[in-house]
């Protein structure tokens, strides 16, 4: 079988994961292994949104930050979600794909601003689309600005490629006795409080009827197979 099961999707990379085993930045070789599950699934002819995390470096100026302004702390977030994008769009073109990197925050000398009916016309014309500084405020995640951005797009579901291969009872690194879900309705991961997502990304999804599927990025194929719709990680829905 090799018809996606959707026609646009929103995915959601890992900040954190593409450090791979460093202990902070970016990793070539994991960078240019996530590259290929994209490519995989572009040429399946999925329309693909890109919303990338910042973990990877703002865990690296993390202990200079301790006692920061939480708002600056933020800012200097969406920044690194910038430079995450900004090389993920350059491992793409290394490899002849198109993307393009919108941010939320101007910095027009280094990215375009993001403009909704621009990035519509972009993911028509079959480019990638790279979402850069999250939802553009502090106080949120680059997991609600998945949810956000999907909605916007009119996402089919929103895939978030995570370093845990679905959603668990309780945080699997901290519970060896926690089990997985199949599938998992929004408001029973809002009321058991997982915190795989933030609350603030389920609500918006569960508003929006965009459903989530919680999968791991490190597993060969796993993108692949969420996308042709296959049975892989947790699927959270209305
Ligand atoms: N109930 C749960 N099910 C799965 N993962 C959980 C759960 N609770 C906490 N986690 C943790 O959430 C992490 C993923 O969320 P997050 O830190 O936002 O990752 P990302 O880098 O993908 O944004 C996992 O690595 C896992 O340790
Ligand atoms: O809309 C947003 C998105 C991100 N961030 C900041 O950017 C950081 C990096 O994003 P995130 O932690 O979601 O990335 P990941 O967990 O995927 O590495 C966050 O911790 C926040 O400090 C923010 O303030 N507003």
């Amino acid at each position: 079988m090799t018809t996606p099961a959707y026609k646009r999707v929103l995915l959601k990379l890992s900040g954190e994961a593409l450090m791979g085993d460093d202990p902070y930045g970016i990793n070539r070789a994991t960078i240019e292994r996530m590259v290929a599950d994209v490519s995989e699934v572009a040429k399946l002819g999925v329309e693909l949104a890109i919303v990338i995390g910042g973990g990877n470096i703002f865990r690296g100026v993390a202990p200079g930050a301790q006692g920061m302004d939480r708002a600056t702390a933020d800012y200097m977030g969406m920044l690194a979600t910038v430079m995450n994008s900004l090389a993920l769009a350059d491992a793409m073109r290394q490899v002849g794909i198109t993307a393009r990197v919108m941010s939320a925050i101007a910095i027009e000398q280094v990215v375009e601003p993001y403009v909704r009916p621009k990035a519509l016309q972009y993911l028509e014309e079959g480019k990638i689309v790279i979402f850069a500084a999250g939802t553009g405020n502090p106080f949120f995640t680059t997991d609600t600005a998945a949810a956000l951005r999907g909605s916007e797009i009119g996402a089919e579901i929103v895939l978030k490629a995570t370093k845990v291969d679905g959603v668990y009872s309780a945080d699997p690194n901290k519970d060896p006795d926690a089990t997985r879900y199949a599938t998992i309705t929004f408001d029973e991961a809002i009321s058991k409080h997982l915190q795989v997502m933030d609350a603030t990304a389920f609500a918006l999804c569960r508003d929006q009827k965009l459903p989530i599927k919680v999968f791991s990025i490190v597993k060969p194929g796993a993108l692949k197979r969420v996308v042709l719709g296959e049975d892989e990680g947790t699927l959270v829905h209305v």
